[in-house]
C-alpha cells in the first residue's frame, strides 16, 4: 500500500497538469513514485454510490489476473479521505481515442491485431471462471 502523503507528493497534490482523464468512478492522474516509477493514480469519487463496489471489483480482477494486455496494478491507497488504485502508466492514452478519434488512422491490419489482443484477455477470463 502507498500512503496518501506519497500519492500527494507523486502527483504534485493531484495537480491539473497531471490530470490524465475522467472515468465513470473518478479521475486519473499521472504520478512519479519516489523510486522514479511513472504511474497512473485512479482516484475514486467516494460520493458515487457504486464507486466502492467498482473499486473492489477492479482491485480483485487486476490482482488475480496478469496478462500482457491488461494494465498492471502496482498498489492501492485506502483511507477515510481517499481510495485510489495505482496502475502501470500507459503513455499512449486510451484505446477508444485511437479507434474513434484519431482521424481513422489505424489501418485494417492494426485494427484486427487489436481485436485479437482484446479477445485474448477474454479467453483468459473464461479460463479463470
Ligand atoms: N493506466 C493508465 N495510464 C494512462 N492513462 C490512464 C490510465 N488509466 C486511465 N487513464 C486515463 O484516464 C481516463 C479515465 O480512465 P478510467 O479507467 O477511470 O475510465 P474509463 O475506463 O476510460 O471509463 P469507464 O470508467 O467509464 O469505464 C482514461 O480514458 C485514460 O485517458
Amino acid at each position: 500500500m502507498i500512503t496518501y502523503q506519497e500519492l500527494r507528493r507523486a502527483t504534485d497534490n493531484f495537480s491539473e497538469s497531471n490530470f490524465l482523464g475522467k472515468g465513470s468512478f473518478g479521475c486519473v492522474y499521472k504520478g512519479i513514485l519516489s523510486d522514479g516509477t511513472i504511474v497512473a493514480v485512479k482516484v475514486l469519487n467516494l460520493e458515487l454510490e457504486d464507486a466502492f463496489k467498482s473499486f473492489d471489483a477492479e482491485c480483485k480482477v487486476l490482482r488475480a489476473m496478469r496478462h500482457r494486455n491488461l494494465v498492471k496494478i502496482i498498489s492501492t491507497c485506502s483511507n477515510l479521505e481517499l481510495r485510489a488504485l495505482i496502475l502501470q502508466y500507459m503513455p499512449n492514452g486510451n484505446l477508444e481515442k485511437w479507434l474513434y478519434l484519431q482521424n481513422n488512422n489505424l489501418d485494417i491490419h492494426r485494427r484486427v491485431s487489436i481485436m485479437v489482443d482484446v479477445a485474448s484477455v477474454g479467453d483468459l477470463r473464461e479460463k479463470e471462471e
